[in-house]
């Protein structure tokens, strides 16, 4: 498994083995991890990979027969000690808000500031109200929000527990696409604002593209791949292929805008490319994504082409195995990675091979964040 350079980490083992109906259908849940302690995590995977068994190991609610778990200094489960659920400090939320529906938004609140660790304040009420845009519903009765708003309020329910790390289960699974995208920038606030490390289990890529920093790909129980979001979403041997639109995902600053034409440069670790101006502040972080079916080749730079985005890369990878007509080709500018949907003609005619320089000409780039 692919480790990480910070020794601010959480290592995981766990070992458990299901019995269920009967000994086919038993099901082995065997993962080592070593993650970042900083940033949100995706753990991404098909229904009943074992992403909800992990999170549920890591918060002491399952008793796995080997289990282990570091969070940064702390042994929280090994050989010898193994801390119950309710002395871990992490805070959980689940699919469903579950909220105290007899309770307002504020006392459901108030509810979890006393069962806080208050030796370690990291996050105070009016940030937490604020971040997650709540202050307006406070008063209200459960029934009276939304399942976006309810879910806000359970996320800053668990913040306010003053969690080391906090656990997030499918928290966009129950709501409609619409309040999907009314929560997502919430979690983008929450996850800037705070230092509270995240783990965030979700079946959806564009979730994993929008929030994730670093990603865990689970499969039939067990972590099949672990790395910075950016490089795994463009590597060719891993199911996210086959899973999604091929995209591959970029990470830079705005450092100039041309208002003239409304565009803005978008520069990241390996070049720079001009996408439509959509407001963002000089200097604001952003992260942009790229589809595999907008980018070209071209064997030397063309001057005289109508598209303002190229790029000197060097292919990496080519994969042929995709589809009969198409190949899936892997391209690296600097540290960054593209990827380029071309057929497979182009790539017997224009003789591609790993480890040549080529152009990378993108028709167009999405803004993701
Ligand atoms: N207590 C249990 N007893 C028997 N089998 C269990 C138990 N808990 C989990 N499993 C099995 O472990 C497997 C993984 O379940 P888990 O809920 O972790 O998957 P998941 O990836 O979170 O799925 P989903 O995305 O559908 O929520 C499933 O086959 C499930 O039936």
């Amino acid at each position: 498994m692919t480790s990480c350079a910070s020794v601010a980490t959480i290592n995981l083992i766990f070992k458990h083995s299901f019995s269920q109906n009967s000994e086919s259908s038993r099901f082995d849940f065997n993962v080592d991890l070593e993650l970042p302690s900083t940033g949100l995590t995706a753990i991404y995977g098909h229904s009943g990979c074992g992403k909800t068994t992990l999170l549920r190991c890591i918060a002491g609610l399952n008793t796995p027969e080997k289990g282990r778990v570091r969070f940064r200094e702390q042994i929280w489960q090994s050989e010898q000690i193994c801390l119950p659920a309710n002395k871990r400090p992490i805070g959980y939320v689940f699919q469903e808000a579950s909220l105290f529906d007899f309770l307002t938004a504020k006392q459901n609140l108030e509810f979890a500031i006393k069962r806080a660790d208050t030796r370690h304040t990291k996050l105070d009420y009016k940030s937490i109200i604020d971040v997650l845009g709540i202050e307006h519903i406070l008063c209200k009765y459960p029934s009276q929000l939304s399942g976006g708003e309810k879910q806000r309020v359970a996320i800053a329910r668990a913040l306010l527990i003053q969690p080391s790390l906090l656990l997030m289960d499918e928290p966009l699974a129950s709501l409609d696409p619409a309040r999907k995208q009314e929560i997502l920038p919430y979690l983008k606030a929450l996850k800037h604002a705070f230092n509270t490390p995240i783990l965030y289990v979700t079946h959806s890529l564009q979730e994993v593209a929008q929030l994730a920093d670093h990603l865990v790909i689970m499969a039939k129980g067990k972590a099949v791949a672990s790395g910075q979001v950016t490089e795994l979403f463009s590597q060719l041997d891993l199911p996210l292929q086959l899973e999604q639109d091929s995209s591959a995902i970029l990470e830079g600053v705005i450092t100039e805008k041309d208002e003239k034409w409304h565009l803005m440069k978008f520069q990241f670790q390996g070049g720079a490319l001009w996408l439509k101006d959509c407001g963002q502040a000089l200097n604001s972080q952003v992260r942009v994504s790229i589809q595999a079916r907008d980018v070209s080749i071209t064997l030397a730079e063309h001057q005289d082409s109508s598209i303002v985005n190229r790029l000197a890369v060097t292919v990496v990878d080519i994969a042929k195995n995709i589809d009969p007509s198409m190949a899936l080709v892997r391209l690296q500018t600097g540290d960054s990675y593209l990827l380029a949907r071309l057929t497979l003609r182009s790539v017997d005619q224009l003789k591609l091979q790993i480890g040549q320089s080529i152009w990378a000409q993108i028709k167009s780039a999405a803004l993701l964040s």
